[in-house]
């Protein structure tokens, strides 16, 4: 039988700040607003023969470098059922429920989420992670995604 461990990765520094705002339904939404949002992960791997399932250094840097990438963004829900979303020059015009909102493309970024909610932004980054663990043999990859303390949403993948 294989032996695996667990690794958890959660470190304060594992976070990014961005604007967003949650749809509740095809009339309501949140006001504009940011969250200081913390990201951390649990790795179930193999444990090899010297004691040592997986460098977690590694995994370190490459949850690091996906924080960096949505750092200090506006995030849009490009695939929320609510929201129209076009590109107009140097804008992103959205409209929900008859409002038109405008932002700057540079300070945007256009995921691929139906919302812009904690469930959403960790399966997005499960996601990102797994792309770039393709080759490291992982049983299981959880990651957790908080908008503040004692508020998260968690995403699974399984061998
Ligand atoms: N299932 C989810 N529900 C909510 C989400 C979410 O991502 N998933 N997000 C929000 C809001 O964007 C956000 O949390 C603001 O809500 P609120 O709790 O009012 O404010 P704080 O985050 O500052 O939390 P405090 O407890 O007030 O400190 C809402 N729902």
């Amino acid at each position: 039988m294989t032996r695996t461990t667990t690794l958890h990765i959660d470190k304060e520094s594992h976070k990014f700040s961005a604007a967003h705002y949650t749809i509740f339904s095809a009339t309501e939404r949140e006001r504009l607003h940011g969250h200081n949002y913390s990201v951390s992960a649990r790795i179930v791997a193999p444990m090899g023969d010297n004691g040592f399932a997986a460098d977690y250094n590694v995994y370190k840097r490459r949850i690091a470098s996906l924080c960096e990438k949505l750092d200090e963004y506006m995030i849009l829900a490009a695939d929320s059922p609510y929201q129209e979303i076009e590109e107009q020059g140097e804008n992103y015009r959205v409209r929900f429920n008859g409002e038109e909102m405008s932002f700057l493309k540079c300070d945007s970024l256009l995921l691929p989420l139906r919302n812009a909610t904690v469930e959403e932004f960790s399966h997005y980054l499960l996601q990102q992670l797994l792309a770039e663990c393709a080759d490291d043999g992982l049983v299981e990859l959880e990651v957790w995604v908080a908008s503040g303390p004692g508020q998260r949403a968690s995403a699974l993948w399984r061998q």
